[in-house]
This record gives structure tokens, sequence and C-alpha cells, in this order.
């Protein structure tokens, strides 16, 4: 339904079609109070008055829903978040020593202009490297003029932040609203460059860290006008995990990357060793981002040497000692999860992914309209992080629940495409914009049969089931994710015999073999209610550096929800064995 109330215009009962009606702006003035001189179209909104000439467009529920949405989500973007704590800047510590500006100044080779306009400062501040006061330079992290954190940088190379401060981008108010941007590893690399006149450029706070968690909050309103973004991190092994993610997540399309030249590891040393205009030109120089689906071994020649000097290492491991014999993880991966419906697929789905975020920092993305509301996935996962029923009592306190509420907002989020628009397109796109913005790497898609099958004319079931796995498997590869897809089984029948429903195998797959084919990874769920187990049968890992396939069995937790590792008894006693139960809080 449209909004045409607001506006004033009366829609004489009417849903759909055109109409004309009075017009409420011109009405009042007319002679014939009853002129129906406004034409409406009430399916695309748009009205015109045809004697004053006013015009407009009535939104309907879902574009009013999503602009508020945006209107939310812009003013949260301009409040600082407010649990962190706020240091105060003391101008009296401006002015520095001699010994401190002849550092920066000649040996670092940065002008004055630059630190003025950074604001860097000196102070004595306890190191806990040494455990004693030592005098440091001060990099001060503001954003919209406020302090928000500062690094303090000791003569001895003692470095710390201030505590519970937040992390964000050193230098942040240098880009706003510029067309393009530098991104470099230090603060003193980010001075180099703001040396050389180039006041639009910002330093990752924690070096070559690839968790980008601070980015997340700057990516609208900071990053996503730029144009091009020159990425000039060192150029060692660490530097370059994090020109991969700063990569990744901010667009390979417009990111160049910057080179310091030989015996030269960051924006700095360039400065130091050959001036000014030098590191003027490595980043005219910055090369782009080698022409997508076209490689030679040089353009991974670094990874090459990397594989052939250290071999395949295994992947991410779950912490589920029994599946991790078998099987380990990987991104760029696609997972098909299968079993009869009700063994509990969603369930474990969710305690795998919420263990690898917390072993891995792999943040997770959910479509998995199944698990509506919202707030019911939320307090299962909660369960499931802290061990405990999802009530308050003692063990649950309000602290842990404040704990929990802010471990799923910085880690899981639902796509829930508005107008019920479930096909593959929007769920990837949601995802795409969830990779860029908030550093998701774990898609689960749970169902596949709550994607809109959209057959494009001409096309079989087979073939739109095999164009979609390729989809995800694309996805995957190109944005370094897992993507997770959980699928129902064809109809099992029971024997009629011994009653039981037959365990399923990945070709049992409803619609296509492909599942099996095209998956990396294909696990079934079985659950076995009459031994009070559950087995995770590791159907298919196709990647041999990865594991093998193999079962491991699990006692589940009803009131928490989670899967201790078990053996199989099988003799008078069939069951679980030796269960390694944890009902321990794995947030904290
Ligand atoms: N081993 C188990 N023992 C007892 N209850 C379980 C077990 N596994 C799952 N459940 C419960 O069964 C219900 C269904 O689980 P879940 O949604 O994970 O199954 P599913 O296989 O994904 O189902 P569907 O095929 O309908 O999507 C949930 O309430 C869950 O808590």
């Amino acid at each position: 339904m449209r909004d045409f109330h607001s506006f004033g215009i009366d829609t004489c009962r009417r849903t759909a079609g055109r109409i004309k009606t009075t017009c409420p702006q011109c009405r009042e003035t007319r002679r014939n109070k009853r002129d129906k001189s406004l034409s409406v179209n009430l399916d695309n909104g748009k009205f015109l008055c045809h004697h004053c000439g006013w015009k407009g467009y009535a939104p309907d529920e879902t574009e009013l829903r999503e602009r508020r949405q945006k209107d939310e989500y812009r003013q949260r973007m301009h409040q600082l978040p407010s649990h962190f704590h706020r240091p105060v800047f003391d101008p009296t510590h401006l002015s520095l020593s001699e010994k401190t500006g002849h550092y920066l100044v000649l040996v670092r080779c940065l002008s004055e202009s630059a630190i003025r306009y950074l604001q860097i400062t000196e102070q004595e501040e306890f190191m806990p490297q040494s455990g004693e006061k030592e005098n440091c330079i001060c990099f001060n992290y503001f954003e919209n003029g406020e302090l928000v954190n500062t690094k303090f940088r000791s003569g001895q190379k003692h470095f710390k932040m201030v505590k519970d401060a937040e992390l964000i981008p050193y230098n942040i108010d240098g880009i706003l609203n510029t067309s393009e941007c530098i991104v470099t590893e230090g603060e003193l690399d980010a001075a180099s460059f703001i040396t050389i006149g180039r006041k639009d450029t910002v330093s990752v706070p924690s070096g070559a860290n690839s968790n980008l968690a601070w980015l997340d909050r700057f990516i609208p309103t900071h990053f996503e006008d730029k144009k091009t973004v020159y990425i000039a991190v060192d150029e060692d092994s660490a530097g370059l995990k994090l020109r991969e993610e700063l990569v990744r997540r901010l667009g390979a399309e417009r990111c160049r990357i910057v080179h310091f030249g030989p015996g030269c590891k960051d924006g700095n040393e360039h400065l130091v060793k050959y001036g000014a205009d030098s590191l003027g030109i490595c980043l005219a120089q910055a090369e782009e981002i080698p022409l997508e689906g076209v490689f030679t071994a040089d353009d991974v020649s670094k990874e090459l040497r990397a594989l052939y000097e250290n071999g395949m290492a295994g992947g991410a491991e779950t912490g589920w000692p029994n599946f991790d014999k078998y099987c380990t993880l990987e991104l760029q991966r696609l997972m098909i999860v299968s079993g009869r419906p009700g063994d509990g697929k969603s369930e474990w789905v969710d305690e795998l992914v919420i263990r690898l975020c917390l072993r891995h920092e792999w943040k997770i993305a959910y479509f998995s309209p199944e698990n509506m509301p919202i707030i019911y996935h939320h307090r299962k996962l909660i369960e499931k992080l802290t061990g405990l029923g999802f009530n308050p009592h003692i063990g649950m306190t309000e602290e842990l629940y404040e704990q929990s509420v802010r471990f799923l907002t910085d880690n899981v989020c639902h796509i829930l495409p508005g107008d019920e628009d479930y096909s593959i397109d929007t769920i990837l796109s949601k995802a795409r914009g969830l990779v860029v913005r908030r550093g998701i790497r774990i898609l689960v898609i749970d169902p596949l049969n709550r994607i809109d099958q959209r057959l494009p004319q001409g096309q079989t079931e087979l073939q739109y089931l095999s164009s979609l796995l390729n989809s995800l498997s694309r996805f995957a590869t190109h944005y370094h994710c897992l993507v997770i897809l959980v699928a129902h089984p064809r109809k099992m029948n029971r024997n009629p015999v011994t009653g039981i429903t037959p365990c399923v195998e990945m070709y049992d797959i409803f619609g296509s073999s492909d599942f099996y084919n095209k998956a990396d990874f294909g696990i079934v769920v079985e659950r076995d209610d009459k031994k009070g187990m559950v087995r995770i049968h590791i159907d298919k890992v196709k990647f041999k550096h990865l594991g093998s396939p193999g079962e491991a069995t699990f006692v589940y937790n009803v009131i928490n929800g989670r899967y201790s590792p078990c053996e199989e008894s099988t003799g008078d006693n069939p069951g679980p064995a030796n269960t390694q139960f944890d009902n321990k809080n794995w947030i904290s």
C-alpha cells in the first residue's frame, strides 16, 4: 500500500489502477471544489494536478521502511559509540621537546606542518612493557575533531593505546569527502604522506592485523565515496595479509598498491632514504590490481613460494577434536549440509559457525527465513555462546546478557530482503554488501528451498540448481568466504519392517547430484534418538590438505543447544561414551 494519505490525497478507497480525484493543494482556492484535477497512478505512486501543476510521488511501505532504516543508520553513524572510554585532549602537550622535534623532523623527515596538523604530542606515560614511566610520542586519534584514542610510542619502541578506548583509523577526519585516500600501516607512514601534501591519508590503528572490525563503522561514511584507494602498507608477510584484507573489503577495482622499492619496507623509510619527491613518484606509480580472471604464475609468485617452502597448511579448526580429526575448513569453499527434517541441521550449523567466529574471527551472515523471528535465532545463539539457558538467572547475569548481545551485534547479521525478494541474486548482493561493510567471512543459507526458484525461460530445474551452486561457489571464491548451504533430501521412505528411516547420503539431496559433485565439504547430520546421540557424517572433503571423509559423534544438550563430542559404545549399552561436556561461557 502506498501512503497517499500523508499527502492529503483521497484515493476513494481504491488501491490499484489510475484514478482522478480532487487536488488537496488547490481545491480550497477553486470555484468548483469538486473538480477532479489530480491524476493519481495508484500502482507506481505518481500524481499530477492538471490545474495547479502540483506533482509528486507516494512511496510504498517497503520504501518507507527502507528510508526509515537508512535514516536510523545515518543517525547511528553520526553518534560516536558511547560504551568506549574517551580520553581528554591536553593541548599543553603540543609543544615538543627539542629531542622529539629533532627525531621527527631530522630523523624521520616529517614536515613541521604535518606534525602540527596531526597534533602530535609528547608526555611521560607508564609503559607496561618496561614497568616504568617513559617519555612518549603521542599519536592522537581524532574523529570530528574530538580525541578518541592515543597511541603512545616510547624511545624504546614500547607501544600502548588508551585502555577501553575505541580503535579508529588514524587521521580519519582527513579523508572525509575526498575522492581518493591512502591507507598506511602506521602513524609515521601516514605522517610521511601528509608531509608530501597528501592529507587524505589514514593509518590502520593496530598495525598489520587483518581483523579490520574497526573499519566497519567508517565504510559507509568515509570509504564508500572513494574513487581510488592507495594501499600503502608494509611489504613484509604480515603487511601482505593486511593488504589482501583491505583490498577484499574496499574492492579490488578501486585499490592501487603502492610499492616502496628495494630496501624500503614502508613509506617513512622511503621518505627518509629518497625524499619527498620520490615518495610522490611511488604513489603515482602505484600498480592496479591485476586484471581479474587472468593470472600467470608471476601474479601469485609470493603465495606460490610460501606454498613451496611451507607446504600445504591444514584449514581452520572448530575445536571439536573428533570433527577436526577428519575435516578442517577454509575460506573460498562451499559446504553443503543435509540430513532428515528435524535432525538438527540448523542447530549444528549454528554451533559450527559460532565456533569458527570465536576461534578465527570469521563473521557470519545468515539468510535463514526458517529461523524467524530473528530474536528467536539470537536466543538460540546466545544459549550456545554462554552455555546457559536464555532467561535471567544466577549464571545468566545482566552483564553476560549485554556481552552476548554485543557479540552478536559485532559478529552476526541476518539478511532478510524487503518485499520478500528471496532470489539468489538479491541474497548474494546483500551478502556482497556485508563483505564490504562488515567483513563477513561466512554466509549461511538455511535452507535452500526458501530461495525463490526463478527459472529463466527454457531452463530446466537441473540446470537452475547447477547454476545456483555455481553462483555460490563463485561468491565463496571471489569474496573469500565460506558458504554453507543447508539442503533437504528427497523424501526418505521408512523401512516397513524396522520402521527406521534410512540415513541420508549426499546423492539423496533433492533435485540434483550436483550437490555432491560441486560441494567442497559434504556433511550429513543424523540424529539417533534411540541412542541419544548425533552422528555427523563427513561424506566429502574435496581437498586432501583439509581432511578426508569420516564420522564424528556428539551428544546434543537440549538446554544450551551445544554438541559435545563423544564416542559410540556398541556393547550391551549402545549409546554415547566418554562424552566431553563443555558448559563454559565461551564469550569471556
Ligand atoms: N539431537 C537432538 N536432540 C533433541 N532435539 C534436537 C536434536 N537436534 C535438534 N533438536 C531440536 O529439533 C528441532 C529442529 O532442529 P533443527 O531446526 O536444527 O533441524 P533441521 O534438521 O534444520 O530441521 P528442518 O529440516 O526442518 O530444517 C529444534 O528445536 C532443535 O532444538
